[in-house]
């Protein structure tokens, strides 16, 4: 309603102009009433117009921003809750496009494509129709420039379609290598590849130059000149047409003023229009990628929110195979988890250890077999209810580039005596003390301002927070200092027998004191056992093991 209120004033502009003209300009009347009054209508109209297109754009922004709004959160949403398999195969960088680019893209089809598109049909349609109103003849010179238009459209979006798609995929190219650049910014610079990364950016860039070039020159070309030109013949068409038939007479002067006005704005309308189709190209394949996104199942979630009493694990003859690898990482393992118990899980880089924690996690689900928390299925756990079970210390913790208090508490809450008894359990004190602000030191981003071995402490201690029945611990490296070895090690002895403790440890001084020291190689339980009963198997693989160990570090202290 607004829209066509304001269209209708915007257009009424020169016909009070026309009234002024022809009904007194040319007539001689230069009294003064007639001026002001058609003249304050004018000015009037034009301001109210204005008005109108204000309200309009912001009601259309206001669609957008709510459209956006709510594809982000549920985009976002899905995204969290897709398999690990999806995420493992995904790059980043393309799912952070999907979340923040292309739902924007949908958002300027709201903000920039339809509300431009229909405000500026509906203007072209006013003019027309002011056009006929006032004069036919000359209202049907002036049409033939929206279907010309049409057609000058038509190419502009063959040609620069094209040449637009090929921006786009040179900046996602772009965006890519420079992501990948920074994110190995340490390794290019330690092997000297900064030039050669350097070059392959010059290139990309280059190419994007020219793609960007080109539909410069094609919207250069078929925008505005073509356009112009066309409105430029019609206009002198017009006068050709006026000047045949008031040659002379000075009659209808106003209505020649009114069609040049409009004529004026009606290419503006149709430049817009086709500019904008860009827009709506782009929303369309960000929206075709946003629906691909949204088709992609969502990890199955279980319901089951009863209370884990014991918190005792059971596997029974767990397979687990990768999604779309050809055979299993994990085969045939079957193991019986006391609550309380501390057990090691040692084997070869790439045995399958820390896929067997993240299956304890619940983050993958087995393929085949029974995996039960308290003889119940892991499959069929609530997430939040596993989750307050079982805790886990990936090899790799997640650090944000925030304060020390805000990387424990990651948004969850805990009173001081609850953040000190896990920064105690979690030997995280000595660190904290150490730091310039203690827990309100910014760690820097992914927390690079902490070691490896400090980095695993924390997340221990983020874990610890949770007051787990169970904690997962993937060993990070064989080669911490000897004080954060030392550091791990009271830590999990001050757990011990408080909280069922899981290690899979490349340094077998952690898990030496174990309960009971799982082996596995190729996915397969090798072996398993105490320390000193494993060790009591002369042709034993742990055995072998810890004497290779044992010859290494001797070597290594020569
Ligand atoms: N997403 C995946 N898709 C296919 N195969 C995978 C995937 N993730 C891991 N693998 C494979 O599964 C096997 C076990 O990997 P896993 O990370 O569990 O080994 P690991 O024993 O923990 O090794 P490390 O001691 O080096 O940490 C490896 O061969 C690895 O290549």
């Amino acid at each position: 309603m607004i829209l066509l209120v304001a269209t209708g004033l915007d257009v009424a502009g020169p016909w009070l102009a026309q009234v002024y003209i022809d009904g007194y300009l040319v007539e001689g009347d230069l009294r003064a009433w007639p001026l002001l009054l058609l003249g304050g209508a004018y000015i009037g109209s034009q301001g109210l117009a204005a008005l109108g297109r204000y309200l309009q754009t912001l009601y259309f922004s206001r669609i957008g921003l709510e459209a956006i709004y709510t594809l982000r959160q549920r985009v976002f949403r899905h995204v969290m809750r897709l398999p690990q398999h999806v995420h493992d195969a995904t790059p980043t960088g393309e799912m952070v496009a999907r979340v923040t680019n292309d739902t924007d893209a949908i958002r300027e089809l709201y903000v920039a494509f339809l509300a431009t598109v229909l405000q500026n049909l509906v203007l072209l349609v006013g003019i027309l129709v002011a056009m006929a109103l006032m004069n036919l003849q000359l209202m049907l010179i002036a049409a033939p420039l929206v279907p010309i238009a049409g057609v000058v459209i038509w190419l502009y979006q063959r040609t620069s379609g094209r040449a637009a798609m090929e921006v786009r995929r040179l900046r996602a190219v772009q965006n890519a290598r420079i992501n990948e650049a920074i994110g190995g910014m340490s390794v290019l610079q330690a092997f000297n590849r900064t030039d050669h990364f350097r070059h392959h950016f010059h290139d990309t860039n280059i190419s994007q130059y020219n793609a960007r070039m080109r539909t410069v020159r094609i919207s250069g070309l078929l925008l505005r000149s073509a356009l112009d030109l066309i409105a430029t013949i019609i206009l002198a068409a017009l006068l050709w047409v006026y000047g045949l038939e008031h040659l002379g007479s000075g009659a209808e002067i106003g209505v020649l003023y009114a069609f040049i006005t409009w004529l004026g704005r009606v290419s503006e309308p149709l430049i817009e229009i086709t500019q904008r189709f860009n827009i709506f190209q782009q929303a369309s394949v960000a929206g075709t990628r946003l629906l691909r996104l949204l088709d992609r199942p969502e990890a199955p979630q279980g319901t089951d929110t009863g209370p884990v009493e014991h918190a005792r694990l059971q596997l029974r003859d767990v397979h687990f195979r990768h999604h779309g690898a050809a055979t299993d990482t994990l085969a045939g393992i079957t193991l019986d988890i006391p609550p309380g118990s501390f057990f090691g899980v040692v084997g070869p880089t790439g045995s399958g250890k820390s896929t067997l924690l993240d299956l304890l996690a619940g983050l993958s689900r087995i393929s085949e077999g029974s995996l039960t928390l308290d003889d119940r299925p892991v499959a069929d756990f609530a997430p939040e209810t596993l989750n307050a079970a079982i805790a886990s210390v990936p090899q790799e913790p997640f650090v944000r580039s925030t304060t020390l208090r805000d990387n424990l508490l990651l948004g969850s809450e805990a009173d001081d005596a609850q953040l000190a008894a896990a920064i105690d359990d979690a030997q995280l004190r000595e660190l904290i003390d150490r730091l310039p602000d203690g827990l309100d030191t910014p760690l820097g981003e992914r927390g690079l301002t902490l070691s490896t071995g400090e980095r695993q402490l924390l997340a221990m201690a983020r874990a610890l927070l949770r007051q787990p029945r169970i904690l997962l611990l993937d060993e990070a490296t064989a080669s911490v200092d000897s004080a954060t070895e030392h550091r791990m090690n009271r830590a999990l002895e001050r757990l011990r027998g408080r909280v069922t403790l899981i290690v899979v440890a490349h340094r077998l001084s952690t898990i030496r004191h174990a309960d009971r020291i799982v082996v596995i190689e190729a996915g397969r339980i090798l072996e398993q056992g105490s320390h000193t009963a494993l060790l009591d198997r002369p042709d034993g693989h742990y055995h072998r093991l810890w004497h290779h160990r044992q010859r290494r570090s001797a070597e290594s202290w020569q």
